[in-house]
C-alpha cells in the first residue's frame, strides 16, 4: 500500500471516499468534492482509498485511463490531502469483507463517501449495508451528463476507443 500525504493517520482520523476513480470524471469528482467539503467542515483531513490498477482492469482487462501517477495527481489537484492506493494484485482480492474493514481503521474514517452499489472483498462479499455497520456512510447520488446519461469510466474508455476524445473530455473533465 502506498500513501500520499501524511495528514491522515490513525490519531488524526480522516473523511474518506473509496473507489476505483479511473480518469477522476466529473462523477468521481462530484463525490470527492462532497467528501471535502465535511472533512473541513469536521475540520479534520480528507482521504481518498483507490485502488491500483483498477479492478475492472485487473478482472476484466478494462482499458486504464489514468496510470496510478496520474490518478493520484488529479486527486491530489481536487485538494485531498491523502491518497491511499492499495496494489490491487492477486493476494489483494482474496482480502475479506471484515479484513478490507479492518484496514480502513489504520486511517480512523469518521466518515465514508461511496456510491450506492459499492462492493469490496473477496468475491465482492461486502457492500455498503456491512460497512456501515462500521462507519457513518454517504452514499452519492449519481452524476449524469447534459443528455442525462450516466458518467462511468466505462462509458469513457468506449469513447476514447471510437475516437470521440471531445465527448470523452467533456464527461472527463480533465484534458487529454
Ligand atoms: C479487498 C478487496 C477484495 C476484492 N475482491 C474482489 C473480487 O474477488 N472480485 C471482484 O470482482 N472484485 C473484487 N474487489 C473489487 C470491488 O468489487 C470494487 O471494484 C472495489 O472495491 C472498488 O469499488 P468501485 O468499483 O465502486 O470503485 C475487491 C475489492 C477489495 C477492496
Ligand atoms: N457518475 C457518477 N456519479 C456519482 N458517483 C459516481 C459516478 N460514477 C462513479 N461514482 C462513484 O465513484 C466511486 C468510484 O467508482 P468507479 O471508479 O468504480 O466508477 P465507474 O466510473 O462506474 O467505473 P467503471 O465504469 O469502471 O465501473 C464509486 O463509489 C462510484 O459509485
Amino acid at each position: 500500500m502506498n500513501v500520499y500525504g501524511n495528514a491522515c493517520t490513525k490519531e488524526a482520523g480522516c473523511v474518506m471516499a473509496i473507489g476505483a476513480f479511473d480518469g477522476v470524471h466529473r462523477g468521481h469528482q462530484e463525490i470527492i468534492r462532497k467528501m471535502i467539503r465535511k472533512s473541513e467542515l469536521l475540520g479534520i483531513p480528507s482521504a481518498v482509498f483507490t485502488f491500483d490498477p483498477p479492478p475492472k482492469a485487473f478482472f476484466r482487462a478494462a482499458d486504464v485511463l489514468t496510470p496510478v501517477g496520474e490518478k493520484v495527481r488529479r486527486i491530489k489537484k481536487l485538494g485531498v490531502d491523502t491518497v491511499i492506493v492499495a496494489s490491487f494484485d492477486r493476494a489483494y482480492t482474496e482480502r475479506t469483507a471484515s479484513q478490507f474493514i479492518l484496514d480502513l481503521s489504520a486511517f480512523s474514517p469518521r466518515e465514508i463517501y461511496v456510491g450506492g452499489d459499492f462492493r469490496f472483498g473477496k468475491n465482492r462479499a461486502g457492500d455498503v449495508g456491512l460497512l456501515s455497520t462500521h462507519y457513518i456512510v454517504n452514499k452519492a447520488e449519481t452524476i449524469c451528463c447534459d443528455k442525462g446519461a450516466v458518467i462511468s469510466s466505462t462509458r469513457i474508455r468506449g469513447l476514447m476507443k471510437t475516437g470521440k476524445r471531445k465527448e470523452a473530455v467533456t464527461l472527463l473533465g480533465w484534458p487529454v
